[in-house]
C-alpha cells in the first residue's frame, strides 16, 4: 500500500472530514484515482488513517480559489501562505482529492 505523510496540524481536519484535498509538489503526488493509502504524520511517521484517493488534478497556484480553500478548511489567504511556505516559489501543484475509508 501507497502511503502520504501530513504535518501533524492537519490530522484532526483529516479524521474530521474537514479537509478532503491536499495540494503537493509533482514529486510527492504520484498517485491515481482508486489507490489506497496509508497516512501518516509527518513529524514522527505514526499512522493515523487511510484514505482513497478520488482524483489527481494539476492546479497552478495562481489559480487557487476559494473551493481549494473550502476543501482546506482554510481561507484562501491561509491557503496561499500555508503552501507557500511549504512549497517557497513553486507554481505547479497537483490537488490530491480523497475520502477517508
Ligand atoms: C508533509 C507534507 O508535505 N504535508 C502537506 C503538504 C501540503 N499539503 C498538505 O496538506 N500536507
Amino acid at each position: 500500500m501507497k502511503n502520504i505523510t501530513f504535518y501533524r496540524r492537519f490530522e484532526t481536519d483529516i479524521l474530521a472530514g474537514r479537509k478532503t484535498i491536499t495540494l503537493r509538489e509533482a514529486s510527492d503526488a504520484d498517485f491515481v484515482a482508486g489507490d489506497q493509502v496509508r497516512v501518516s504524520r509527518y513529524e514522527d511517521d505514526v499512522y493515523f488513517c487511510n484514505i482513497e484517493v478520488t482524483g489527481v488534478t494539476p492546479v497552478q497556484f495562481d489559480d487557487l480559489n476559494d473551493t481549494h480553500a473550502v476543501q482546506e478548511n482554510m481561507t484562501l489567504p491561509e491557503l496561499k501562505q500555508v503552501i507557500s511556505e511549504i512549497y517557497p516559489g513553486l507554481k505547479e501543484l497537483f490537488m490530491i482529492e480523497f475520502r477517508l475509508i
